[in-house]
């Protein structure tokens, strides 16, 4: 059987632009609006006993939608494979983008750290956790917009993220030492650690903790003492030591972050946590481009979509969104 062929016809499948664990990600072309997406293919024989994380990352992308997380536009499942199609961010990973400058200038680092900020509070507020912010799982779209992506690792603890969770997971290089000790831990507080981590690799351009040794690299973790950069201003360096505090209940809180002094300097508004988006709005001109395609009413067509099913009529209807928001022409192409 061809590579990839419950694609075929519906998306053209180009290079890997992305691998990792048991998923590979590949640059791809949606063929109804010629649109590029991210597909990442992971194959159920090697996912083991990660399997049930798949699920739980559909379910948090499906009820997670931002301004500053990559966006799921459809799931297919097969016998032997699971294929997301997801936004693709040309300008790809911020890890990239700051090894390219060294470091970050203060002004732009506040600029993204507002928008990863945003993102995870709206995580929290939600009742997920991240569990493995790190500058690889943050991405760039074109605008330079920053995207957080692979969910893989979240968290949604019932009743609520208050209550601990016990799973150690993520990289060690931007893990709690709570996680690294085995501790029950709050998913929120170890969301602010790595947050801390990822501020001081922004403006510093390295890891406040980093160490070829593992047991070395976890006892700086543990130790909390890293080297205050001759780079970093007095307020930086006061708001990372809130957020890489040893003592989770020592640290800021996302709450506090989002009208921190440090991150509304140039700013007249505190960083939003909502979603700036309508959510599933009823676009006419989009419907009825679908409809026209289909040959069917506009109500037809919106009683297909409205279903959220993820399926490619999702797909189609929310990358044509995307191209009339960036004010691109709204037309479909005939199937090749
Ligand atoms: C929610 O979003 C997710 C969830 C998930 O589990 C995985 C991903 N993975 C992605 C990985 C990469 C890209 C992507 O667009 N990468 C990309 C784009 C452009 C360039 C590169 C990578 C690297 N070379 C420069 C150009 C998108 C999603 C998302």
């Amino acid at each position: 059987m061809a590579r990839y062929s419950v694609l075929k016809g519906f998306y053209d499948v180009e290079q890997t632009i992305g691998s990792g664990g048991f998923a590979k990600v590949k640059l791809g072309t949606h063929c109804l609006t010629k649109e590029k997406v991210a597909i990442k293919i992971m194959e159920k024989s090697r996912l083991g006993d990660d399997l049930p994380r798949v699920k739980i990352e559909l379910e948090a992308l499906k009820n997670l939608p931002h301004q500053n997380i990559c966006k799921l536009y459809q799931v297919i499942e097969t016998e032997s494979h699971y294929y997301l199609i997801l936004e693709y961010c040309s300008g790809g990973e911020l890890f990239d983008h700051i090894v390219e400058r060294n470091r970050l200038e203060e002004k732009q680092a506040r600029v993204f750290f507002r928008q990863i900020v945003s993102a995870v509070a709206f995580l929290h507020d939600k009742g997920y956790a991240h569990r493995d912010l790190k500058p690889e799982n943050v991405l760039l779209d074109k605008e330079k917009n920053l995207k957080l992506i692979d969910f893989g690792l979240c968290a949604k603890p019932q009743p609520g993220l208050d209550s601990f969770l016990y799973t150690s997971c993520g990289s060690p290089t931007y893990a709690a030492p709570e996680l690294i000790l085995g501790q029950k831990y709050l998913g929120s507080e170890v969301d602010i650690w790595s947050l801390g981590i990822l501020l001081y690799a922004l403006l510093c351009g390295v890891l406040p903790f980093d160490d070829e040794n593992i047991d070395s690299l976890y006892r700086k973790i543990l130790s909390g003492r890293y080297e205050e950069s001759s780079c970093l201003s007095l307020e930086s360096k006061r708001l990372i030591r809130s957020m890489l505090q040893v003592d989770p209940k020592k640290r800021i809180t996302i709450d506090d972050l989002l009208s921190h002094p440090w991150l509304m300097k140039g700013f007249k508004e505190p960083v939003t946590k909502l979603c700036l988006h309508k959510v599933h709005e009823k676009d006419p001109s989009c419907l009825s481009v679908m409809a026209e395609y289909y040959r069917v009413s506009v109500d037809v067509m919106w009683s297909k979509l409205n279903s959220w099913t993820y399926d490619y009529n999702t797909a189609t209807y929310m990358l044509l969104l995307s191209k009339k928001q960036r004010g691109l022409p709204i037309k479909l192409y005939n199937f090749a």
